[in-house]
């Protein structure tokens, strides 16, 4: 073993057999990094830093004694490292790799000295309070979390107190009721609909725990440091495929254990003076309105109802007539036609970073209201989004460069087109062409916006033509048109909102994700080549 240098923790460097072959192996305190290197041709070398360390076992050889029964054995002597493998399109995997020593004393010195760099990982969670919806998706939530989470978890000595959803809303109350700070973070098995229960509940709890008021729509809300993992089991499962580039259980489980952490803005959204909900990815009126209520009378369906609602509501090719006004988000570095995607340690969203201050200097501040911009309309859809809302259908989502945390919402304007324009528009959601590159498409970076349907504007208004209002299910003036006098609804991340008329307002990196946001090219360009380690034994 190398000598201190200048008093600093010395470097741990042994022979350790690794498959048929004495390996150099080599802990260094200062870089966190665990590397071993075959001293003969071919020379293998790998590298795993501490940050992707899962865990480091003795380890036990299973050897069959006289009886005829396996017993355990603790020798010879060896230790097991487990660490993050990157595979195909951002999917991680847990890699292990044994190495043997010569003695006990050496295989001690290696475990203790692995166990005190992975103790010096502060921000890995130790303790998670689960949520899982037996119910979600395909119905695998508690199947996946058992067989594929659960003992990653175990693994890695993180502790949980598991709570199988019995209804909807359960887990959203219970996170009013239990005492969420003793957890390092909150974990949810299902899709969007369920990270948006868990959200609501852990926003809500923070708000009231620190005596704001989330019907005030101008509120300066309080940040949320503990982060929200999540497990995908859902039908789209788009806020873990925007935040991690798949959905895939064994991936999310690896980053909470981790303890990577990504901000996400959050956007509010109200009626008059009255909180409605929080959203996160797709705050959407016409198109994925219609195709949400129509899907949730097919919930049997289950994954595939969204495409048969979706088929449909594009032959029914409603429009919609109304008022949208919003605020640009002028300061914002970005644009929604930019080329750039937001990818880990973006470098907009760590500019944006301290818009959180500045929001709350600000508050009460209104803004000039030459600055708002209002735009009349018949729309197929109006599409707000906080992320690109990247999922497997979509993978570069409705707004390809939208920001998870720059506390901006891309607005997607979809007018009234024939119905072979929308078609266009929609597949260019599943190709390369750019989606925005359309008349009757426009997006906006903002910050705040409204909308009223022609709907409410004139019964408001005081139009008193009680046919218009009643029955509201077709244009009378042209039966045959597409246009459609009752409202749509808006698609909240998934969730009916019970108001068409809103405000929406987003707050920048309101709260944390066990994420890191989509790595660019992860495998291609690893930093650390581990995959010399399989070729090699
Ligand atoms: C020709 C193929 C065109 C394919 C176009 C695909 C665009 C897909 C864009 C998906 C965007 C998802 C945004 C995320 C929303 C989530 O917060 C929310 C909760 O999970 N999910 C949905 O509302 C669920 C939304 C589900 C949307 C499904 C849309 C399916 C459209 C099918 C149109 C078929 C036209 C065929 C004509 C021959
Ligand atoms: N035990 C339960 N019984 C019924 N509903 C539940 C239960 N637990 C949670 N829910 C509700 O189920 C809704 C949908 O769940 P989830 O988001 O997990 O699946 P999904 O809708 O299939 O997927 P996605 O939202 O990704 O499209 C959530 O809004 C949640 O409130
Ligand atoms: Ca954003």
């Amino acid at each position: 073993m190398e000598q201190p240098a200048g008093g600093r923790r010395p470097r741990l460097v042994s022979s350790l057999a690794l498959g048929q072959r004495a390996w150099e192996v080599t802990l260094e305190w200062e870089r966190g990094l665990l590397s071993w290197r075959d001293p003969q041709p071919p020379r293998g070398n790998c590298f795993v830093p501490a940050s992707e360390i899962i865990a480091v076992e003795e380890t036990e050889i299973e050897k069959q004694c006289s009886s005829g029964k396996w017993q355990k054995m603790a020798k010879p002597h060896a230790f097991t490292v487990y660490y993050v493998k990157r595979a195909q399109k951002h999917r991680w995997q847990c890699n292990e790799v044994t190495f043997w020593c010569v003695d006990e004393q050496l295989c001690n010195q290696w475990i203790q000295a692995l166990k005190e760099l992975l103790e010096l990982q502060k921000s890995r969670p130790k303790q998670l309070l689960v949520y899982i919806n037996p119910y979600g998706g395909k119905q695998q939530g508690k199947r996946i979390y058992e067989q594929k989470v659960a003992p990653l978890f175990s693994l890695a000595s993180i502790s949980t107190d598991v709570v199988i959803t019995e209804h909807a809303n359960h887990a959203k109350d219970n996170l009013f009721e239990v005492n969420i700070y003793k957890y390092d973070g909150i974990v949810c098995v299902g899709g969007d609909g369920m990270f948006s229960e868990v959200m609501h509940g852990l926003i809500g709890r923070i708000q009231k725990d620190s005596g704001i008021d989330q019907n005030n729509p101008k509120a300066p809300l309080v940040q949320c440091n503990i982060r929200i993992g999540i497990i995908p089991a859902g039908s789209t499962d788009c806020v873990c495929y925007a935040t991690v580039g798949v959905t895939d259980p064994v991936t999310s489980a690896l980053h909470i254990i981790v303890g990577d952490s990504q901000p996400l803005d959050v956007s509010s959204i109200h009626h008059n003076n009255t909180f409605l909900k929080y959203s996160v990815s797709l705050l959407g009126y016409g198109f994925y309105g219609d195709i949400l209520k129509d899907s949730e009378k097919k919930r049997w369906m289950g994954t595939i109802r969204y495409d048969f609602s979706g088929f449909k509501t594009f032959l029914s090719h409603h429009y919609y007539e109304g008022t949208v006004s919003f605020l640009p988000a002028k300061h914002t570095l970005g644009s929604p036609r930019d080329k750039k995607r937001c990818r880990t340690g973006c470098y907009i969203c760590r500019q944006s970073k301290q818009q959180p201050e500045e929001q709350q200097k600000n508050y009460g501040l209104e803004h000039n209201g030459d600055d708002w911009k209002v735009i009349k309309g018949k729309f197929l859809a109006i599409n707000a989004v906080n992320m690109s809302c990247a999922c497997p259908r979509s993978p570069k989502g409705l707004s390809p460069a939208a920001h998870l945390a720059d506390g901006s919402i891309d607005l997607i304007l979809v007018r009234k087109c024939s119905r072979f324009n929308f078609l266009r528009y929609l597949v260019r959601h599943t190709n390369q062409d750019d989606q925005f590159d359309f008349t009757f498409v426009e997006v906006y970076r903002i910050k705040k916006f409204q909308f009223t349907s022609k709907h409410l504007e004139d019964s408001d208004s005081g139009v008193k033509d009680v046919g218009k209002k009643r029955f509201g299910q077709f244009c009378r003036d042209h039966p045959a048109c597409c246009c459609n006098l009752s409202n749509s609804i808006w698609n909240c991340d998934g969730e009916t909102l019970d108001s068409s008329a809103i405000e929406v307002r987003v707050h920048c990196q309101l709260m944390k994700l066990f994420a890191r946001g989509i790595e660019e090219n992860s495998n291609d360009e690893a930093i650390y080549n581990q995959s010399t380690v399989e070729q090699l034994l």
